[in-house]
């Protein structure tokens, strides 16, 4: 499987640039006024109490939802995805809560979704060269899966999980959205896919997990950024912080 190039810093622009980013749903006020930039080989977590904004800014970002108002910079260039296909397209992919997962599929088909190996001249579906493909990738990334013949709905939710991280993973040459992605899992498989994400940052990826757990936020990130009720409360660096500063932040309370 031909894995996304890694990216080169050509410009030092931030891979992804967030400038004074709102977001209305009706009368209700989600995100008020975010700005973030995210470089490449960084993992930066958001964080912040059920209701903040977390999920929306991701949804944003990959473009499930415009902005009300604000920039969205990729490389420093003003960008507007129209749909989750339009970001994938510029070498960013999420893993979502849900995983957005085909159930019924087999695990080669859900890592090939959307860019399915053809072969010959009537361009049939190469199963052969994905099967193959796919379990040289999820062997490489440590997924333990019986075969990559095996349907979705079969797997565990850790394995379901490695599919899904792998996917992203793989095809991303940008930056990773993550949205709670051991939220499921138990401390063996949190464990296999913090790994993963220490891998991207390796990969000069840029990274931003959204997790509820402030012991992962620390092991995993390098700055963290607090919301609030869709107000940005800060940003702190990793090292420069700590557990009771970031628990003030998320909560106002001191
Ligand atoms: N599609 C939508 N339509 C209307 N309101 C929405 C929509 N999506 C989110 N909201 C509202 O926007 C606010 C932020 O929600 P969001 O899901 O982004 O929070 P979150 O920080 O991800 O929370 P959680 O940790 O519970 O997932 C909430 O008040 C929510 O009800």
């Amino acid at each position: 499987m031909q894995a996304a190039p890694v990216p080169q810093a050509t410009t030092g622009a931030p891979v992804l640039g967030l400038q004074n980013i709102r977001k209305e749903f009706g009368g209700v006020v989600a995100i008020e006024d975010f700005s973030l930039d995210v470089h490449a080989g960084e993992v930066v977590a958001l964080v912040g109490d059920n209701g903040a904004g977390k999920s929306t800014l991701i949804k944003i970002i990959c473009g499930v939802y415009p902005p009300t108002a604000g920039r969205i910079l990729i490389d420093g260039s003003e960008t507007r995805f129209s749909d989750p296909a339009d970001s994938q397209a510029r070498g960013i992919q999420v893993v979502f809560q849900d995983l957005a997962l085909a159930e019924r599929q087999p695990v080669y088909m859900n890592l090939f979704l959307g860019r399915e190996a053809v072969t010959g001249p009537f361009r049939r579906l190469d199963r052969r060269r994905m099967i193959r493909e796919s379990e040289e990738l999820v062997r490489g990334m440590d997924v333990r899966i019986p075969s990559a013949k095996s349907t979705i709905r079969d797997l565990s939710g850790g394995q379901r999980q490695g599919v899904a991280i792998a996917r992203a993973t793989h095809w991303a040459s940008k930056l990773v959205l993550m949205d709670e992605p051991t939220a499921a899992l138990g401390v063996a498989e949190t464990q296999k896919v913090e790994k993963i994400i220490g891998g991207l940052r390796e990969r000069n990826l840029a990274v931003l997990i959204i997790s509820h757990s402030l012991d992962q936020v620390f092991r995993l990130s390098d700055r963290i950024c607090v919301l609030r009720r869709g107000v940005q409360i800060g940003i702190r660096r990793t090292h420069e912080t700590t557990n009771n500063e970031i628990v003030s932040m998320i909560t106002g309370l001191t």
